[in-house]
């Protein structure tokens, strides 16, 4: 480890964050009677422009008005570049109560952006002496995003989470694609004929969440659209648990299941770490810093990763 020491997650479940458009009020009961342990309320992306006003007014009812019980709440506001991002902050926090926890920022593109909706969250909780500070989530989904994503993890301690948006990230880019996250047809290599698959996210996935450990932040992994597709989000969510991030956003209520499935490590794999982390007690008794457990080499290094799984699975217990 560095002199400078790499600072912890935030510690809670992050492992599904549900969206539904704030102008759908009828569904926001059915979110919080969901298994998810985010819920985004959507200010942005999923509510049309002649709709903006009014569901921000569903929203503020709601923080108040729905036993959202022990899910972390968080609002995604409209991007920096609209005319409606500070009315969304003002009101929320003037209008919408103690019980909203995040708020959710869309494409930032450097830090500077993240300091500007700090300046005014600050401002605003200062004048309605709030108790509570609200936290930040930003969302990586453009070109600038992901080129100053190390910054941006730096750029405020209210910051917790860091998502990637795999749609705007695609249109930003460039990308020659209408397809939400997951297998894109034409990212493949050749090999004597035979198509092998790549993962066209894969980087940009890795540098959030280096990013993101770097500062003590949730790496989380965004959309996936094909909500009739359970093998193509289990596959995608798998990849990014195996990359290190801790969730998945769901669009449609059924993927739900699936995110908390994927990010929950599985019995057996809790059994093998604590397994790991007896076997190298046994280990250090004995004044030995490496062993053999199932025929593998462990060592110090294994004690950190088995404290990976057994902490994740502590933290889901609660
Ligand atoms: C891509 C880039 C992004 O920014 S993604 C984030 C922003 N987008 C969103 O928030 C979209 C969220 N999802 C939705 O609006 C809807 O799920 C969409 C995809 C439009 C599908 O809605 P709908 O046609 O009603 O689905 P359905 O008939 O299969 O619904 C079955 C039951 O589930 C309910 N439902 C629907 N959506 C939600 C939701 N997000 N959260 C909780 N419940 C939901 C429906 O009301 C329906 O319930 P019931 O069975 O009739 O009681
Ligand atoms: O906001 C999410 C995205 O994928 O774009
Ligand atoms: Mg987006």
């Amino acid at each position: 480890m560095s002199f400078r020491l790499q600072p912890p997650a935030p510690a809670r479940p992050n492992r599904c964050q549900l969206f539904g458009p704030g102008s759908r009020p009828a569904i926001f009961a059915k979110m919080a009677a969901s298994e998810a342990d985010v819920i985004n309320l959507d200010l942005e992306d999923s509510v049309a422009p002649s709709d903006k006003a009014v569901a921000r007014e569903n929203i503020i009812e709601a923080i108040s008005g729905v036993d959202w019980g022990r899910k972390t709440l968080s609002v995604r506001i409209n991007g920096l570049d609209t005319p409606w991002w500070y009315r969304d902050v003002v009101d929320l926090l003037e209008k919408g109560g103690e019980r909203l926890d995040q708020i959710m920022i869309p494409k930032v593109g450097c830090a500077e952006d993240i300091y500007a909706v700090d300046a005014l969250v600050t401002a605003v909780e200062r004048a309605m002496g709030r108790t509570k500070p609200i936290a930040f989530e930003v969302i990586i989904e453009s070109a600038a995003g992901i080129s100053h994503v190390e910054e941006i993890a730096k750029a405020s301690p209210r910051l917790q989470a860091m998502s990637l948006g795999a749609a705007d990230f695609a249109a930003s880019m460039g990308m020659q694609t209408t397809g939400i996250g997951g297998t894109q047809e034409n990212y493949y290599m050749l090999r004597e004929g035979v198509k092998h698959w790549s993962d066209p996210w894969h980087w940009a996935q890795a540098a959030i969440v280096a990013a993101c450990r770097t500062h003590g932040i949730l790496p989380v992994d965004g959309p996936f659209g094909d909500f009739s597709d359970d093998e193509g989000f289990r596959a995608q969510a798998r990849r990014s648990a195996t990359l290190g991030m801790v969730g998945k956003w769901a669009i449609h209520p059924k993927q739900v299941t699936l995110a908390n499935e994927v990010f929950t490590p599985s019995d057996a794999a809790v059994a093998e770490a604590r397994e790991i982390l007896e076997a190298m007690e046994a280990a250090k008794a004995r004044g030995e810093g490496a062993t053999v457990y199932k025929g593998r080499l462990v060592d110090i290094a294994s004690i950190k990763q088995a404290e990976v799984i057994v902490r994740q699975a502590e933290l889901i217990a609660g």
